[in-house]
């Protein structure tokens, strides 16, 4: 960065010096006013702060319009750069309108951009990225991919030693941001931001089953998705979590007296609660994803950073304009082979019930669909009694806070599976192969197409593609050409990048591991409620650290721990890995840490939190 401002201060420099030649050429005396000159060339190309104490801008306009005023080629000159500063100086479009600041329940109204009002709402088709530049050969049958390269025959351990709880997270965001009609897959029933549609919905209708409608609470450990029932029971587990985190913001907001009807508490708290989302998604799971526990520098990715101002050299990168995620984008996140073991026999249970059979990999996705929408109709129409895991609601409708804590604790210590070839769990068998052939109904491009989108190098061989000579083999036979291989099946196959290092320590197939981020960067600063308008008036001021606890520094940046601790009291001891670094296995953090060079490594309690006598 340094040497670049250098060299555009060089260019500078000499087109200064045309100036200066031009100005000395016609008036004695005027160092001062080249100095002038000088600065307001500074401050338009690199926006530096001007000291209007010195009066420049009323020198400059006694220049133009008294001593220079013989020379309009001066003049044109400095008036160009004068009125370019002035304009450069106002964001356009606007970045944030008066009284313009809650969220809406089904996503509409996220862009600031007035004609954009519906982008990315629930209900809306998906976007399309990339469309597939010559037709496909003859396609293998969808079935015939997921036994042969995708099916897990033996399960595969993630070599970055990350937690199950990292993929509970992963779950929470992909079902915040894709919810397929299964009617009709090119429909995603949730709004394309995040804004945790799993807990708050995506209508009205869902907004008054969870709201109390007092105070801006929800009801206790409610949420409205009930798709996460049938997840691992540590999705649910962590979506409570922003439930409760929510009413603690709201009880919160209320005691400040700032506020006193339910609907702003309510509002006010989301915004809040949101923040503090996609705060754990940079500072714990984007770090541990990326690698950046390894290294003792406070850096991270942050999508919402404003570079709004223009200046003559850089144009600006927009904020809060609207967001749609594509139908590849639900493909790339698709992390099926991260399962662990344990959840594998959790979910491959759970279907055997709601299925009726003992070998749901065999289900037809008639059935399929039949059993799940049975298994949806049969639960209280209240979500406040929803239950999972056979869990049990106290008289106050609030699960054990050990018996959440617990299934956090013990994803920790599952480790989740490898990406790459063959790693599916068996169960997913429908799924994946009605994903397939999805794909293939709505004219997804073929992995080459897709990276060349990317600005990516085309794979030019099945060996180029997969490092795996046996998989290379079998997607020839299947395949024939390079270039015929299809978006969802090619990443699900081709080679993964390495683990364990800084950049790539979720070791993610190279296709995915690009995509993602371009998606994610533009789901997050496309969202005017995680920009602009997350401004301190829209958050009543509310101050970041009021979560917080004392052991900020050994969580080295990390937010989740604050969630936790309030939100699970007494679970957890103070310095324990389970809440600061949850989404690596305990022993593998103490590694990770280790690798920083300092001494943060022994500064944490790497035991199992003992709940027991909180039962
Ligand atoms: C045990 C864990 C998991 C289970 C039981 C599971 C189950 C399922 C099922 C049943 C579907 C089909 C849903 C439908 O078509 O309506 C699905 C789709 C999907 N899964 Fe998973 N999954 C698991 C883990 C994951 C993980 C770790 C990720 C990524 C972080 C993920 C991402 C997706 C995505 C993006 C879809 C498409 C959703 C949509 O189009 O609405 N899943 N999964
Ligand atoms: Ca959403």
């Amino acid at each position: 960065m340094e040497s670049k401002k250098f060299s555009l201060k060089t260019a500078l420099s000499s087109a200064y010096g045309d100036l200066k030649n031009e100005i000395s050429k016609h008036f004695e005396d005027s160092e001062q006013e080249l100095k002038l000159v000088h600065e307001l060339i500074q401050t338009a190309i690199f926006q530096e702060p001007i000291d209007d104490s010195k009066f420049a801008m009323e020198h400059l306009i006694k220049l133009m319009s008294a001593k220079y005023s013989t020379h309009p080629e001066i003049v044109n000159l400095l008036e160009r750069l004068f009125i370019t500063q002035l304009w450069n100086d106002i964001t356009k479009p606007p970045n944030m309108l008066a009284d313009y600041s809650y969220r809406s329940s089904d996503g509409s109204d996220y862009s600031r951009l007035r004609l954009f009002l519906q982008i990315g709402k629930a209900g809306s088709q998906y976007a399309r990225s990339t469309s597939t530049s010559k037709p496909f050969n003859q396609l293998p049958d969808a079935s015939k991919i997921f036994d042969e390269l995708m099916k897990r025959n033996k399960f595969i351990p993630h070599p970055s030693g990350i937690s199950a709880t990292l993929f509970y997270l992963a779950i929470l965001i992909t079902h915040d941001l894709f919810n397929s009609d299964p009617q009709n897959p090119s429909i995603d029933r949730n709004s394309s931001y995040l804004d945790l549609s799993p807990l708050y919905g995506n209508s009205n209708e869902d907004l008054a089953k969870i709201r109390t409608g007092v105070l801006g609470r929800l009801k206790p450990d409610t949420f409205a998705d009930s798709r996460i029932l049938i997840q691992p029971p540590g999705v649910g587990a962590l979506l409570i979590v922003f439930s409760r985190n929510h009413n603690y913001i709201a009880n919160y907001l209320y005691e400040t007296g700032k506020f006193k009807d339910d609907e702003h508490l309510f509002q006010t708290a989301r915004l809040i609660n949101c923040g503090y989302y996609l705060r754990i998604i940079l500072h714990n799971y984007l770090k541990t994803i990326i690698g950046l526990d390894r290294t003792s520098s406070a850096w991270i990715l942050d999508p919402t950073k404003p570079y709004g101002n223009n200046n003559l050299l850089l144009t600006p990168l927009p904020t809060g304009i609207g967001n749609q995620v594509s139908l590849e984008f639900n493909f790339i996140y698709r992390w099926h082979p991260a399962i662990s073991e344990a959840d594998e026999e959790w979910i491959n249970n759970e279907f055997k019930t709601i299925l009726g059979m003992d070998d749901p990999e065999n289900v037809d996705i008639n059935t399929f669909i039949k059993k799940m929408k049975e298994w949806s109709s049969g639960l209280p129409e209240d979500p406040s009694e929803w239950t999972f895991n056979n869990m049990k609601r106290d008289k106050n409708g609030k699960f054990n806070d050990s018996v959440i804590a617990e299934e956090l604790i013990k994803g920790t210590e599952k480790i989740s599976g490898s990406f790459g070839v063959n790693n599916v769990p068996l169960c997913l068998r429908i799924v994946e192969i009605t994903g397939i052939q999805a794909t293939r109904a709505l004219g997804v491009a073929s992995l080459n197409d897709f990276r060349k989108f990317l600005n990516l190098v085309p794979y030019t061989s099945f060996e180029d593609m997969t490092a795996d000579k046996e998989a290379a083999a079998k997607l020839q036979a299947l395949y024939g050409d390079i270039n015929n291989v299809e978006l969802y099946p090619g990443l699900m196959t081709e080679k993964t990048k390495p683990s364990n290092t800084i950049g790539s320590a979720l070791a993610l197939p190279f296709t995915i591991s690009r995509a993602i981020l371009s998606d994610a960067v533009n789901l997050v600063r496309n969202d005017r409620f995680h920009t602009d308008d997350l401004n301190q008036h829209n958050i009543a001021y509310w101050d970041w650290k009021n979560l917080e606890i004392p052991d900020e520094q050994l969580a080295a940046g990390g937010i989740i721990h604050q969630l936790f601790y309030k939100n699970l009291p007494n679970c957890y001891p103070q310095n324990s890995s389970y809440a600061l670094y949850p989404f690596t296995v305990p022993a593998k953090t103490k590694e990770i840490l280790k690798e920083r060079g300092d001494d943060l490594w022994t500064k944490v309690n790497y035991n199992t939190p003992n709940l027991q006598n909180l039962k």
